[in-house]
């Protein structure tokens, strides 16, 4: 019997989800990698569809945005009073990705300092890390660093994905947004992050910026399948690179039938 509701339909992706910037995208390739596709199309893709959730933290300062910004996109909800997250708290969304089902647990964590040492508890074990600044607040900018510091201490740094992500866009006016922007392309840059800048309260790029997550965290966990099912047996070779072709498999003898 199968307990658990159908995927939505608007949560079906079909296509790889651009990225917003390519000066700070973690790869900047149209489709998903033709070895990805051919493995969703074989039902090779392990335990990703199956059991796999993939945790995926949200940090950053107090009142940056973070509830705001997952309510967003989980419940289509924007509330204009602040009420601080007191350690964490998570929402489940599934998807459907190259028709394979696949979930993120998505942890909304206090950004107050006394609640920080609660919430630090469940870093460990993410996927992604979201680390998220105010886009009128250079100082949550600056801080940004030292939240990847402390998400890192928890998790692999070579396998977790990254992504900083500036919020209340709505707020700047265009000019002061392109000099935010600036300051933070190159911090993204610094810290090999995926860029996104986002409004919770008019919904601008919350939808996209989910997907493009839910996509890059999917194609990470299929190359990782692929990587531990078949390449090992057979002697391959399979690289995640830190370059631009991030996430790509790399020199592989054996080829599967539909892969080019
Ligand atoms: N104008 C505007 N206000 C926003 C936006 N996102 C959040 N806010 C407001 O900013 C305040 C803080 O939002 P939260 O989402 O609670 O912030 P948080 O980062 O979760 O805060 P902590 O739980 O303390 O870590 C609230 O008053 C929100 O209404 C946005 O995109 N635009």
């Amino acid at each position: 019997m199968n307990l658990l509701a159908p995927v939505r339909r608007d949560r079906v992706l079909a296509e790889l989800p651009q990225c917003l910037r390519k000066e700070a995208a973690l790869h900047v390739h149209k489709d998903f990698h033709p070895r990805v596709t051919c493995a969703c199309q074989e039902h090779r893709t392990g335990t990703v569809g199956r059991f796999k959730i993939s945790k995926v933290i949200v940090v950053g300062d107090l009142s940056v945005g973070k509830t705001c910004l997952i309510n967003r996109f989980c419940k289509d909800t924007f509330d204009k009073n602040y009420k601080a997250t007191i350690g964490v708290d998570f929402e489940m969304e599934r998807f459907e990705v190259l028709g394979v089902p696949f979930s993120l647990q998505l942890w909304d964590t206090a950004g107050q300092e006394r609640f920080k040492c609660i919430a630090s508890t469940y870093y460990r074990g993410a996927q992604a890390i979201i680390i998220v600044f105010n886009l009128n607040d250079v100082v949550s900018l600056e801080h940004t660093k030292q939240w990847l510091a402390d998400a890192l201490k928890e998790n692999d740094p070579s396998s977790v994905l990254l992504f900083l992500v500036g919020s209340k866009k709505d707020l700047s006016t265009p000019a002061q947004y392109a000099l935010m922007e600036k300051d933070a392309l190159k911090v993204a840059q610094e810290i090999k992050a995926e860029y996104w800048a986002v409004s919770s309260l008019t919904g601008e790029n919350v939808r996209e910026f989910f997907f493009r997550v839910a996509a890059l965290t999917f194609e990470a966990n299929v190359v990782a399948e692929l990587e531990k099912s078949g390449a090992r047996r057979i002697g391959d070779v399979i690289r995640i690179n830190s370059d631009d072709s991030n996430l790509y498999l790399t020199a592989s003898r054996k080829k599967p039938t539909c892969c080019p």
